[in-house]
């Protein structure tokens, strides 16, 4: 390690979107192959760095509602010290300290996208002891929505959402409305009436028009308020679910409208924020 690299590190966790999600198939091991573009964009947790004397790995969490052993950043350090002592490659002790912004189930990655920061900023520390397809591979461990953020390009998904072929999908802003329910992934992917037969698209032919998110109409069944704060968003302008929820967004054409909509309606927790194709973790390390 570098005298330079001693010092703090802090870098950005963004948040994504969902453009759209398709289920095409169910598959042995329980998971299902999906279809989907993620875009990131611009609003993010930060986790610092800071080396450790001792070999340990502590986490510092600002938001103390997730037991540190739980914490996808906890878990991702540790993954990545395992694999550095298989290898044999050397690794120093660190402290992370997790500063969450991002609302929590919320079908915006948050917590993944602070284990793909963990694992690609330790990385970045420990001096690349693990190649990028491998840390690709511990990202998908993980969960399915690790490897994008450890990819860092907008992407068309395939597979469980970790197979990508890069897109440029243009960079609207959108009004990201969090209704206060709280929906688990597992038990959607597991509902009865999800639509799991999606014919698969060829990445150059998706648009707005010829897609959904399969777990919209689930969501809006079960959750009325999910329901009613949807069709308000639709006044203003294309509405969907990111992830399997709990966040609607709507897309807008520039910054001015989507901050008259946000004022206009009586909304919960809302963000207008900016699709980015790069994400800001590979923005941040390429200046580094
Ligand atoms: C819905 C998405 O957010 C779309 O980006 C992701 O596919 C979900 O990714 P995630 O939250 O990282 O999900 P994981 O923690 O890996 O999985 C939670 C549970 O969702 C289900 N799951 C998840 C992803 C997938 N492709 N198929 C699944 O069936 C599985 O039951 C799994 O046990
Ligand atoms: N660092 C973390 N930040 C947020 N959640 C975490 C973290 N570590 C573990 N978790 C757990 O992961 C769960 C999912 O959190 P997350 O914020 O990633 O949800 P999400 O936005 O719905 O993500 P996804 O789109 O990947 O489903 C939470 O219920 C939380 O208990």
């Amino acid at each position: 390690m570098t005298s330079s690299q001693k010092r703090p590190l802090t870098l950005p966790a963004p948040a994504k979107l969902n453009l759209f999600l398709h289920i095409t198939g169910r598959r042995n091991d329980g998971y299902h192959d999906l279809e989907t573009v993620f875009q990131f964009i611009n609003i993010e947790d930060t986790l610092t760095f800071e080396p450790l004397a001792e070999q340990r790995i502590e986490l510092v969490d600002t938001d103390s509602a997730i037991a540190v052993a739980d914490n996808l950043v906890f878990r991702a350090a540790q993954r990545l010290v395992t694999e550095c002592q298989h290898t044999q490659k050397p690794h120093t002790g660190m402290r992370i300290t997790l500063t969450k912004r991002l609302p929590q189930g919320a079908g915006l990655g948050g917590g993944s996208s602070d284990a793909a920061t963990t694992l690609v900023g330790l990385n970045h520390l420990w001096q690349q002891p693990v190649e990028t397809p491998r840390l690709l591979q511990i990202a998908a461990e993980l969960g399915a929505d690790v490897p994008i953020f450890v990819h860092g390009h907008s992407a068309f998904a395939t597979g469980i959402g970790d197979q990508f072929v890069d897109v440029e999908p243009e960079q609207h802003y959108y009004l990201v409305v969090k209704p206060q329910v709280n929906i688990s992934t597992a038990a959607l992917f597991a509902d009865a009436d999800l639509k799991r037969d999606c014919k698969p698209l060829p990445p150059s032919q998706w648009h707005w028009q010829n897609t959904t998110n399969v777990f919209e109409s689930v969501v809006l069944k079960q959750y009325p308020a999910v329901a009613k704060l949807h069709a308000q968003l639709l006044n203003y302008g294309p509405t969907r679910l990111t992830g399997t929820g709990a966040c609607l967004f709507t897309r807008f054409a520039n910054q001015q409208q989507a901050i008259a909509a946000q004022a206009q309606l009586s909304l919960p927790e809302s963000y207008v924020v900016q699709g980015q194709n790069r994400s800001s973790l590979i923005r941040t390390l390429t200046q580094i």
